[in-house]
């Protein structure tokens, strides 16, 4: 296929992006309405001037440098109206993709600068995520994160706030922040209690640090999915139980560069992974932080790997397999891709 056409599949192609941070997703048009709002001083006061304290580039060294660059924009998400817009704005810039469902996470305890409570927090994401369905016609979750670096009462308040949300527009809980610190072992009586409570679990790990730490997510924390899950290959028994066990693995290419997860994009693992079998997705991460959206995603897969249309189509497939989302409504999202899959003449 020419690369023109290619370009314009990928641009119809139907989408869905199960790895996308809600902080990591506000533009920088959003912050200055929401500073002017509340009253927040700024280093600057155009959005092009702004972009640099929420941004990094290609100088990034670690994900601890890049996760320095959340501190600026959380500030800015105190509010239960602040939260209720971005998550909206998250679904709007998703549709404009043409992504038919996405997961949107962010951290509860994050957003209580104010003296907003975590339950509030929950509420006002779900708002947000359920008027963005509405609007663009399109499926939104969200799932509630536990940070490596708070206390375990913190984190088991997260789990269950988020328990007495799912089935009401939160879908599961993950475990994010800085990997390289904090092994996941620290969190297996957190974790413990989200099973117990039946709440699907996803772990960042394999980004920041070795394939172990996706070992103990899988093993131990009872993760039915792996976000990021880059530095799978340097074990081959690791990678290899993943595969047998098709766990699906949440990839963000832009992001796992930028992260340095592995060193550069002659060494980033996704052609092999797909090769071997393994269960690939793509997302977008963090769209504000990483300069990315989930067309420049596909793209990439396309110009950098040599993937095919079909191929392309097969990832997509493979996240709406892997959607945390209730059975009639997966059911619906696998026709609605299925279909529009179809209509591009691309047979799976
Ligand atoms: O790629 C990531 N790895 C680990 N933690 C991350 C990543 N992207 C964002 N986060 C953190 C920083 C955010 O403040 C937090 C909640 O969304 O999750
Ligand atoms: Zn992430």
């Amino acid at each position: 296929m020419k690369q023109e056409r290619i370009g314009d599949v990928i641009r119809q192609l139907p989408k869905v992006d199960l790895h996308v941070h809600l902080d990591g997703s506000v533009r920088p048009e959003t912050v200055l309405a929401i500073a002017q709002l509340e009253g927040i001083e700024l280093p600057a006061y155009d959005a092009d001037a702004l972009l640099p304290f929420m941004q990094v580039n290609d100088s990034c060294q670690s994900l601890t440098e890049y996760l320095s660059k959340f501190d600026f924009t959380t500030r800015f998400l105190q509010t239960g109206q602040a939260l209720e817009r971005v998550a909206y704005e998250t679904v709007a810039q998703a549709a404009g993709h043409n992504c038919h469902y996405i997961e949107v996470r962010f951290a509860p305890q994050l957003h209580r600068r104010l003296g907003m409570t975590v339950e509030e927090a929950i509420h006002y994401v779900t708002q947000g995520l359920k008027r963005g369905e509405q609007q663009f016609g399109i499926q939104a979750r969200a799932i509630g994160i536990c940070m490596r670096n708070h206390s375990q009462a913190e984190n088991f308040e997260v789990i269950e706030a988020s328990a007495a949300y799912i089935g009401k527009g939160l879908a599961a809980v993950d475990l994010a922040g800085d990997e390289a610190s904090y092994p996941p072992e620290l969190f297996r009586e957190v974790f413990a209690r989200a099973h117990k409570l039946a709440i699907p679990v996803t772990i960042h790990a394999g980004e920041a640090a070795g394939a172990g730490n996706v070992y103990e997510a899988i093993s131990n924390l009872g993760a039915s999915r792996i976000g990021h899950g880059i530095r799978l290959q340097e074990n081959p028994d690791i990678l290899d139980m993943v595969l047998k066990q098709q766990i699906p693995l949440e990839m963000c290419p832009v992001s796992n560069i930028q992260t340095k997860a592995v060193a550069g994009w002659e060494t980033y693992p996704i052609r092999d992974y797909y090769d071997r079998g393994l269960n690939v997705t793509v997302n977008t991460d963090n769209p504000s932080v990483s300069g990315t959206d989930i067309t420049r995603e596909y793209r990439i897969l396309s110009e950098k790997f040599g993937f095919t249309a079909p191929e392309l189509a097969r990832i997509v497939m493979n996240g709406v397999e892997a959607a945390f989302l209730e059975d009639s409504n997966k059911q619906q999202l696998k026709k609605s891709c299925g279909e529009a899959i179809h209509a591009l003449g691309i047979h799976l």
